[in-house]
């Protein structure tokens, strides 16, 4: 048990690995805003706003690609936190290792693929799928890290 969360533990390992592709993805975000703030002068402090050319620049908070991408960037914290969270308790528990690998692949993918539906944007229901795929991941995984649990 002192191995579990260690990377001699594949399944740990194969967690830690698919958590850093979420959180890779998940901290892109802020240097995609600031981007987009800078080529769309978008600020939304006064003491930003000074640092552009045009000091007559006011705060703006109604742009869309950059408020999408802070929609986007919200989500991911929403649910690639708890992943990594669960997937914590659920590596713990000790689950079988092509099951683990199955859920750890697909929270991912479903993730990086909620980005592209978001942020092309695709037409829905494909973002809600990818956002449902996601839930139901960590669902299983908390509840299969309460059932071996003792309380
Ligand atoms: N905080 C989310 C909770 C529900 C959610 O995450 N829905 C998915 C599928 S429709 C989504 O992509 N919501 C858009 C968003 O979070 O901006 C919201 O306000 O929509």
């Amino acid at each position: 048990m002192s191995d579990v969360l260690s990377f001699n533990n594949p399944v740990f390992s194969q967690f830690a690995f698919y958590s850093g592709v979420v959180l890779c993805k998940t901290l892109i975000m802020g240097p995609a805003t600031s981007f987009f703030r800078m080529k769309n002068e978008t600020f939304s402090n006064e003491e930003d706003c000074k640092l552009s050319k045009d000091k007559s620049l006011k705060p703006k908070f109604n742009d869309a690609t950059v408020e999408r991408i802070r929609r986007c960037h919200q989500n991911d914290l929403e649910n690639n936190i708890p992943f990594l969270l669960i997937g914590l308790l659920y590596v713990a528990s000790e689950p079988y290792e092509n099951v683990a690998l199955y859920l750890f692949r697909t929270f991912a993918a479903a993730r990086l693929l909620h980005t592209v539906a978001y942020l092309t944007p695709l037409p829905q229901p494909t973002r809600a799928l990818c956002f449902m795929v996601g839930v139901g991941v960590n669902g299983l995984m908390l509840f299969r890290a309460f059932t071996q649990a003792q309380y």
